[in-house]
């Protein structure tokens, strides 16, 4: 195949048919990337517990050929020292169309800018799914965390994750902080002098491909409403633009009209007949909404950083980021990956938490159509949980519960598919 670095497994391609659908064969080749920090103790379990979910739901008619692909530090070792994101593994990603990555880390300030952002923009990964739902007996700070059950819609390609931003006290940022004084009559920037800048692109053609995304999933998935989520009463062009192009989309695409003389709007969803509400909510009022009345949102559409605070602080009401699963999609690919970071002070002690990479899988393996083996891997993670023999993550917060490993609660897990 052409590889320098990657072995090829036995086993066959996924390929996307001209209608967009995956066809998947029984034995098909997934690259994965194992992760800095933490991803040597949680890629291992997900990797036991997916092909354990695999072999018990289809009794070995399918299997997964894993095939590691290499970024970060590992990359580093395995081909140069300034090699952190090959391109092979993009390409790799992009033949074999379904991945899952463990976590890469990303210095702050100077340095590499992030490769989980990378792989995103590289493979044109616009949307980032990441469903929050809470399974029985996990603890949370929240009176009823059985309300939380939500699925984010992040805006994965454009906002301030574009990376255009230049250092204080460079030619370049300098000369941004120029033109838009002296040509664009921009006379509120505060100091002027040694001043980092940054700009925030978000695009109609951005926004509504999210959008169109979520508001199908909504469809699909008989939920109730799907809210956007922005910070437009400050950033009227960027995030503002956001919900109006959001609110245009569900009008043009699927028939919305204005509820009671608007701005949020309703239809019917044509598979179920029931309404579903289009609504807005500004990010600051969300973040206190999503604790109080978590209850009234459902699906939610959102721009890349909102998105990004917005996934951490509903992981928290329902068991923190060690269970937070999540999908980068595009039209064609899929790349899989945990919401949480490398944890660094946890890597390699076979201590956190494996749930939010497993749970990544269990999106992945719904992805292929193997809804078998998903529906066990859920069985198996409420299983687990009831049965209290968890993380620490977990363990602190739990009552009578016992600590196991990280690579334990994976065996878990397993024990519980039923
Ligand atoms: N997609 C990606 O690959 C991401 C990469 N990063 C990168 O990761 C690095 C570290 O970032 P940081 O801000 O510390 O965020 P992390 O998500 O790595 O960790 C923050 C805290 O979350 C808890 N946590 C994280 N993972 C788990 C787990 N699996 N089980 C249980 N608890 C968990 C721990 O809390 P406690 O201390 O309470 O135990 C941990 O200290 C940075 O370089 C960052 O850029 C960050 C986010 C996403
Ligand atoms: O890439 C990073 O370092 C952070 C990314 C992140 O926090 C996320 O995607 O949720
Ligand atoms: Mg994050």
């Amino acid at each position: 195949m052409g590889y320098q670095k990657i072995e090829v497994p036995a086993g066959e391609k996924i390929t996307v048919g001209a209608n967009g659908a995956l066809n998947v064969p029984n034995n098909p080749i997934i690259p994965f990337i194992e992760g800095d920090g933490i991803g040597v103790d949680v890629t291992p379990p997900m990797k036991a517990v997916i092909d354990a979910a695999v072999d018990k739901a289809y009794g070995g008619e399918r299997k997964i050929s894993w095939m590691e692909v290499y970024a970060g530090e590992k990359a580093t070792t395995v081909y140069d020292a300034d090699t952190w994101l090959p391109e092979e593994t993009l390409e790799a990603f992009k033949d074999f169309k379904v991945g899952i990555k463990g976590p890469l880390t990303t210095p702050v300030g100077g340095g590499i800018r992030s490769l989980n952002v990378a792989i995103r923009q590289e493979l044109d990964l616009f949307v980032c799914q990441r469903p929050v739902l809470w399974f029985e007996g996990v603890p949370s700070p929240i009176k009823h965390p059985g309300d939380v059950d939500m699925v984010i819609f992040r805006e994965n390609s454009e906002d301030i994750y574009a990376g255009v931003e230049w250092k204080a006290g460079t030619p370049e940022a300098d000369k941004v902080i120029k033109f838009l004084r002296e040509e664009m009559g921009v006379n509120k920037i505060r100091f002027p002098e040694n001043c980092g800048i940054g700009v925030k692109p978000v695009s109609e053609e951005g926004t509504k491909r999210l959008v169109r995304k979520a508001l199908q999933y909504t469809v699909d998935n008989d939920r109730e409403s799907l809210t956007l989520v922005h910070k437009g009463n400050i950033m009227k062009f960027t995030e503002g633009a956001f919900k109006d192009w959001g609110y245009e989309l569900a009008k043009e695409e699927f028939g919305a009209e204005l509820l009671d003389g608007g701005p949020w709007m309703h239809f019917k969803n044509p598979k179920t007949g029931k309404q579903i509400i289009v609504k807005d909510v500004i990010a600051d009022a969300m973040l206190q909404q999503i604790l109080l009345r978590p209850a009234d949102y459902d699906v939610i559409a959102t721009l890349n950083l909102n998105g990004d605070y917005l996934s951490d602080a509903l992981a928290a009401e329902v068991g923190g980021i060690g269970i937070a699963p999540g999908a980068n999609m595009s039209d064609d690919v899929g790349v899989f990956e945990a919401t949480h970071g490398t944890a660094p002070k946890y890597a390699g002690q076979d201590k956190v938490n494996p749930g939010s990479l497993i749970l990544s899988g269990e999106m992945m393996l719904r992805h292929l159509g193997w809804i078998e083996a998903a529906d066990l891997v859920l069985n198996g993670m409420a299983g687990a949980i009831s049965s209290k023999r968890v993380t620490y993550d977990f363990e602190r917060l739990m009552e009578g519960a016992t600590l196991v490993k990280a690579s334990e609660f994976g065996q878990e897990i397993i024990k519980n598919m039923g």
